[in-house]
């Protein structure tokens, strides 16, 4: 098929592309009401002139926390006009100026001019209004980490919850969504007393949970008979692996696309090799690009070597070549462990029986080709 024919072919299997953006509001929304419920408990004494609970969500990656704040806030906002809720997703907006900005879009529908009006007049006109109006104010902070990076979570998190002391009556209360549990201590820490939170907790989906997500996906973005069940069952199991549900959900789409590209009426289990195999190397170079010297260095010892080390004996080599402590060294295999670009499994032996054996997840072939 040629290149034209590729873009010009008008029949198309998919019934609904968008239904694999990571936009996408899917309608079949399961295994989330309990913490659904724990969400609306916390905002439902605003609705009776109450504050609403503070709360921390915490959950993997793509374990649905954004989905379900967003369906929640949706609803609340269907039934009560007592209360804004206002969604802040802090890898935009991490200033206190920004995100204030962001509340006052949601009250007044606009944001403040950028420049000129000092942040202390946004502020007094954003908290004048909820007390004089008698309303209540929650805000989300989606990827909340991303507030700790330049210290200013304290002080917003303050702004927020200390509102009531200067504005009679003012009513407001603050999600703090993680998905890195490491960050929960930091959280603590980076934010004093003013925010003591009830905690929500998103578990990771169960294979047979990922399997009816990624099923009800793809009827919604296929036509009938597009897929077969068999495939959406190796997709789920490669899922699984990778722990990241909006990789199966782009797997999908890749899928389909690379078949409608084969003037296929169907998605194969070659078109699925072929996306998995794209799949696979796209994410070996992003997490190759996110490390930093040392990292790569030990990732390199580790590919460079034909048989599967131990930490004992990694460590020997690594601390030979590099001049930082044993802890930097396991700091820096977690790292490697946590983007998934080595597994590490316990032996049994070693001294206390804890020894463990550093296994590379890619061919040591394509991570030497993204390193250079
Ligand atoms: N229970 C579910 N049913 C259907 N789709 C789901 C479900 N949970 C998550 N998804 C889908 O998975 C993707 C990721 O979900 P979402 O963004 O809500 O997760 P998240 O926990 O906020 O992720 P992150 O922490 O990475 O921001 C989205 O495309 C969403 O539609």
């Amino acid at each position: 098929m040629g290149i034209e024919d590729i873009l010009l072919h008008d029949e198309t299997i998919f019934k609904n592309i968008n239904a694999f953006n990571p936009d996408y509001m899917p309608e079949n929304y399961n295994f989330r009401d309990s913490q659904m419920e724990a969400m609306a408990m916390s905002i439902r004494p605003a609705l009776k002139d109450g504050r609403p609970v503070n709360s921390v969500v915490l959950g993997a990656c793509a374990t649905g926390k954004t989905t379900a704040i967003r369906k929640v806030f949706e609803m609340v906002e269907n039934t009560s006009d007592k209360i804004f809720c206002c969604y802040i997703n802090c890898q935009l907006h991490t200033t206190r100026f920004g995100i204030f900005s962001q509340i006052h879009k949601k009250i007044f529908g606009h944001q403040p001019p950028e420049t000129g009006v000092p942040f202390s007049r946004i502020y007094q006109k954003i908290m004048k209004y909820l007390s004089d109006e008698n309303k209540a104010l929650l805000v989300a902070f989606d990827d909340v980490d991303y507030l700790f990076q330049n210290q200013h979570a304290n002080k917003i998190f303050y702004d927020i919850l200390r509102a009531y002391e200067e504005y009679v009556g003012v009513k407001t209360g603050l999600f703090a969504i993680l998905s890195d549990f490491e960050f929960r201590f930091a959280l603590d820490k980076n934010v004093n007393t003013v925010f003591i939170p009830h905690e929500i907790v998103f578990q990771p989906y169960t294979r047979s949970e990922i399997l009816n997500i990624l099923t009800d996906r793809a009827r919604a973005g296929f036509y009938e008979g597009v897929i077969s069940e068999d495939i959406i069952e190796d997709i789920t199991d490669y899922t699984l692996d990778s722990g990241d549900l909006r990789v199966g959900i782009d797997l999908l789409r890749v899928c389909g696309n690379i078949a409608e590209a084969n003037a296929s009426k169907s998605v194969e289990k070659k078109h699925l090799d072929e996306a998995m195999d794209k799949n696979l190397s796209i994410n070996l170079f992003e997490a190759v690009k996110s490390l930093n010297d040392t990292e790569i260095a030990l990732l390199k010892i580790i590919a460079s070597n034909k048989k599967i080390l131990n930490a004992g004996e990694l460590s020997e080599l690594f601390l030979e070549d590099e001049e930082v402590s044993y802890a930097t060294f396991n700091r820096t295999l977690e790292k490697l462990e946590f983007l998934r670009l080595i597994d590490t499994k316990f032996t049994g032996k070693g001294v206390r029986g804890n020894s463990r054996q550093i296994i590379l997840r890619f061919d040591p072939e394509d991570v030497n080709k993204c390193i250079l």
